[in-house]
């Protein structure tokens, strides 16, 4: 068993850019419950009015699979520890186990605390003991215990041998400033187990890039917490990412973490917490990002077709991930087939229509299209080729006036003529830009003769400048996302004109949804 300790809400929460309320801390700590840690470092009571709130609020939850733990220093020199006001927060917290960081590099104590050493250890015991005797499970975190150990090995572990005498359950060896290779975490993880028999823990930062490959370490030294955050978030450049520690202890090395059925959740509460946090999920986090399991290579989706042990280091359903299938110009016959088998089940790789396609994307890729990112304008683009796109409408014209000052949220103005089966209909509308306006007004016409549009939105709206060097004559891409609520999709336009390109994206999208009907 290796216990998983959670510090999104007090490592996390001193990430640049990251500020909680109590409410969204609430929520991750219900999230992480529900996925199974072991202990989730809450924060510090003694910090700042919302930590304590929290501590309060928190007090009314129930936890079925995590413990919930307050965070905090030792007491400060040359005071008692029960004047010391952050261990008087700890204690009124109403929590039961109490993580406290202390110092165990000699240079710290000397040149932060500008204390002796003698004092440190002191502090180390005072604070600990306090706590134990008041019946709390009491966490000893090991502050720089990598480079202190560098400093002074002896004195290091002193001050592990200090927090176990005074009765600590776990002493956690910080690699505090991230610089640690893991050959290093290794070794000093097991002389640390050889002098105490005190269970260990680690806690790495992620400065070198190296927190997981040292968490992972530690373990095999003997650790058996692993602190880190869900998504790697933490001080500086971060703390070691829980999503990744998780699965490859679970999965890769058999150690238990998490109750085994929860682990496809972990995709999941990843996201949930990006959510909470305000910041783009990170498509290429290991195992849970949206690139973890997307093939592009045309060779590697041949061989994951045949067998995705091929080009996967794990299931990704295990961790409740998809396997993604990019389509591109570095895409071979296998990759396109498996597309146009979903439109065209009789092609094969060898049919004449399935390279004409093939070229026809290559060709597209090379002047700036994209299907990787709109899969919807590759189904109109299959279908073309093979005869089977039904055209719901013509394009008499379009105009757009842009309008400037602004009126009432409106700066522009779109007319739009089309025709369905030789009926014609002349609609305008106006919109916060000329696309929205263009949107507006295609929509009106259209939905007088297609009434399921109305449950169409647009979701999304981006543009990519091509090629840059051609300043204002740069081509653009432009990919459209579109919702009916059941499903989503994206479509693109290509052209120098930013209207252009926007009016083809908006063009497929109707059509795809149109198509579609006609498919079920
Ligand atoms: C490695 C880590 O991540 S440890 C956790 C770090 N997290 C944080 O700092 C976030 C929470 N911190 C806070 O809210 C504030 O720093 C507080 C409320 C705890 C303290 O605030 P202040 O009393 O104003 O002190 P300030 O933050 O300016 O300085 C830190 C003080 O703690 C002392 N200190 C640092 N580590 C320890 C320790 N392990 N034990 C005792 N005292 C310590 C420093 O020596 C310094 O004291 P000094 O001013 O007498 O020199
Ligand atoms: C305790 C802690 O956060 C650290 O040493 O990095």
């Amino acid at each position: 068993m290796v216990y998983i300790y959670d510090s999104v809400l007090r490592d996390g929460a001193q990430s640049e850019g990251i500020s909680y309320t109590v409410d969204d801390k609430l929520k991750i700590a219900m999230k992480l419950d529900e996925f199974g840690v072991s202990y989730i470092e809450a924060g510090n009571p003694g910090s700042n009015p919302k930590d304590a709130e929290f501590f309060k609020r928190i007090k009314n939850v129930k936890f079925k699979n995590s413990k919930i733990v307050a965070f905090g220093s030792t007491r400060r020199p040359k005071i008692n520890v029960e004047d010391d006001a952050n261990i008087q927060a700890l204690l009124d917290s109403g929590v039961s186990t109490i993580c406290i960081f202390g110092k165990s590099w000699d240079l710290h104590v000397s040149d932060v605390l500008r204390t002796s050493l003698e004092e440190n250890l002191n502090m180390i015991y005072d604070t600990v003991k306090f706590l134990t005797s008041k019946g709390f499970e009491v966490f000893f975190d090991a502050e720089h215990f990598f480079d202190g150990y560098k400093a002074n090995s002896d004195y290091a572990l002193k001050t592990l041998k200090t927090a176990y005498d005074a009765g600590a359950g776990f002493a956690v060896l910080c690699d505090t400033n991230g610089g640690s290779f893991p050959d290093e975490v290794y070794e000093i993880v097991k002389s640390a187990k050889k002098f105490i028999d005190i269970p260990l823990g680690i806690h790495a930062h992620n400065d070198s890039e190296l927190a997981v490959a040292n968490s992972i370490a530690a373990v095999k030294a003997g650790a058996s917490m692993v602190q880190g955050c869900m998504n790697g978030i933490g001080e500086r450049i971060g703390n070691a990412n829980l999503c990744s520690i998780i699965p490859a202890l679970q999965i890769k090395l058999h150690y238990k973490c998490i109750p085994e059925e929860n682990l496809k959740l972990l995709t999941e509460v990843s996201k949930f917490i990006s959510e909470i946090i305000n910041v783009q999920h990170d498509s290429r986090l290991p195992y849970v990002g949206e690139s973890a399991f997307a093939h592009k290579g045309g060779m590697h989706i041949d061989a994951v077709l045949k067998n995705s042990k091929t080009y996967e280091h794990i299931d990704p359903e295990l961790v409740g991930n998809d396997r993604k299938i990019l389509m591109s110009e570095v895409s071979g016959k296998s990759t396109i087939l498996s597309k146009i088998m979903e439109i065209e089940p009789t092609l094969t790789k060898d049919s004449p229509e399935t390279a004409m396609i093939i070229e026809e994307i290559k060709k597209l890729e090379y002047n700036g299209y994209k299907f990787e990112g709109a899969e919807a304008s590759f189904y109109l683009l299959v279908k073309k080729f093979l005869g089977k796109f039904k055209k719901h409408f013509d394009i008499k014209y379009f105009k757009v006036i842009d309008q400037i000052p602004w009126e009432n949220e409106t700066s522009a103005t779109a007319m739009v003529k089309i025709s369905v089966d030789g009926i014609e209909e002349l609609t305008s509308a106006e919109g916060n830009g000329p696309v929205n306006a263009l949107d507006k007004a295609l929509r009106k016409a259209l939905e007088l003769f297609y009434p399921v549009l109305k449950s169409v939105s647009l979701t999304d709206y981006k543009v990519r400048v091509l090629n840059s060097n051609g300043a204002t004559g740069a081509s653009v891409r432009v990919i459209i996302e579109s919702t009916d609520k059941n499903m989503n999709w994206s479509t693109m336009g290509v052209s120098t004109n930013i209207i252009q390109a926007s009016w083809d994206a908006l063009i497929d999208s109707i059509e795809y949804k149109l198509n579609k009907i006609e498919d079920e």
